[in-house]
C-alpha cells in the first residue's frame, strides 16, 4: 500500500517548556494508543529509537527557583533539544522519517535544528492554534513552548538559536500557519512584517479547509527541499482534542483536521513530523492520543477505502 520510508519514532517526554506539566506522559501514551502496531498493519516499517529527555542529575529545578525569569527552565530546554537535534539529524542521516512524539511545543526548536543539518530550504507547516514566535521580550508567560517557531527563524536568546549550529534554521518564507486563533500582539507584528503565510480560522472558515491546504502545499512546495510538519493538538477544538495545556476554543474538527493530513499524505511532500501538546493528565480517556494516532496514520496514507 506504501511507499513510505522506514518510520523512526522518537519519543520526547519533556514539559517544561510548557505552563502545565504533563505532556512528558504523552509519547507514552499516543504509543499505548496503538500507533506503532496501526502503522505496522498500513504495511509501513515503523521502529521506536528510544526517549530523548534530560539526564538524571538534571533534576528539574523548583518552579520557584525558574520563575522569575522569562525563558523558564532554559537551562533544561536547551539540554533536551540539544539531544533531540542530534538524534533528529542521525535519523535523517539513516534515510528514514523522523517522527517525534511530545512533549511540549519547545521540542520543536531540537527537532527543527536536526532536520536542518539536511536540507538548504526547510519548509515548515506549523498546524496550531498559536504561532509559538514569542521571544522573551515579547512572551506574555515566559513558556518557552511559545517561542520555538521564532528560536527556529533565528530569534531569541542564544543558547536556544545556537541549538546544533549557528545559523537560522528556517526562513520566514518557508513557514506556513495553519489553524492560528490566538496570537500576541507581538506574534502579529513579526507575522506581518516577515510575510509569513498564515491561514488562520477565520481563512479556514471563509475558504474551506480543502482550499487552504491547496493553497498551502501549492505555496510550499515549490520552494522547499524537504517538508516538516509541526503538528500542536491544540490546533483543534477543544471538544475533540480535550487532553492538551492550551486550549482556545473554536477550533479545527475532527474531519478538517484529518482532510488537512490527508491532503498532505495526497501531495506526498512532508519529510518528517512531530505531534506535540498531548497532555494526558488533562485527557479524557486518552481521547487525545488515540486521535494523535489516527492523524499520524492518515499522514502516513491511511484511507478510508
Ligand atoms: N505550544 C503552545 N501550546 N504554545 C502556547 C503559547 C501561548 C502563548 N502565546 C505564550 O507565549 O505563552
Ligand atoms: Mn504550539
Ligand atoms: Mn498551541
Amino acid at each position: 500500500m506504501s511507499t513510505v520510508p522506514t518510520i523512526s519514532a522518537i519519543s520526547v517526554p519533556f514539559d517544561l517548556g510548557a505552563g502545565r506539566r504533563g505532556a512528558s506522559k504523552g509519547p507514552k501514551t499516543i504509543l499505548q494508543a496503538g500507533l506503532l502496531r496501526g502503522l505496522q498493519q498500513m504495511g509501513i516499517t515503523a521502529e521506536h529509537t528510544g526517549e530523548i529527555r534530560l539526564p538524571d542529575d538534571q533534576a528539574a529545578p523548583l518552579a520557584a527557583e525558574v520563575n522569575h525569569t522569562n525563558l523558564k527552565y532554559l537551562a533544561e530546554v536547551v539540554e533536551v533539544n540539544t539531544r533531540l537535534a542530534k538524534e533528529v539529524s542521525r535519523v535523517v542521516q539513516q534515510g528514514h522519517f523522523p517522527l517525534i512524539l511530545g512533549g511540549d511545543h519547545s521540542i520543536a526548536i531540537g527537532t527543527i535544528a536536526g532536520l536542518s543539518e539536511h536540507y538548504t530550504n526547510l519548509g515548515v507547516i506549523w498546524i496550531d492554534a498559536h504561532s509559538d514566535l514569542n521571544t522573551a521580550e515579547t512572551s506574555p508567560s515566559g513558556n518557552i513552548h511559545g517561542m520555538s517557531l521564532a528560536v527556529s527563524l533565528g530569534m531569541g536568546h542564544p543558547l536556544l538559536t545556537e541549538i546544533q549550529h549557528k545559523q537560522p534554521k528556517i526562513k520566514p518564507e518557508n513557514i506556513v500557519l495553519i489553524g492560528s486563533r490566538s496570537l500576541d500582539e507581538g506574534e502579529k507584528k513579526l507575522i506581518r512584517s516577515l510575510g509569513i503565510k498564515c491561514f488562520t480560522m477565520y481563512d479556514i472558515d471563509r475558504k474551506g479547509m480543502a482550499h487552504v491546504m491547496q493553497e498551502a502545499i501549492d505555496y510550499i512546495s515549490a520552494k522547499t527541499d524537504g517538508v516538516h510538519l509541526s503538528y500542536d493538538v491544540d490546533s483543534l477544538d477543544p471538544l475533540e482534542a480535550p487532553g492538551t495545556g492550551t486550549t482556545v476554543k473554536g477550533g479545527l474538527h475532527f474531519r478538517e483536521a484529518h482532510l488537512a493530513v490527508e491532503m498532505l499524505a495526497e501531495a506526498g511532500i512532508v519529510t518528517s513530523a512531530e505531534f506535540v501538546e498531548v497532555n494526558p493528565l488533562l485527557d479524557d480517556n486518552n481521547k487525545t492520543s488515540h486521535l494523535a494516532v489516527g492523524l499520524i496514520s492518515s499522514l502516513l496514507g491511511k484511507q478510508i477505502l
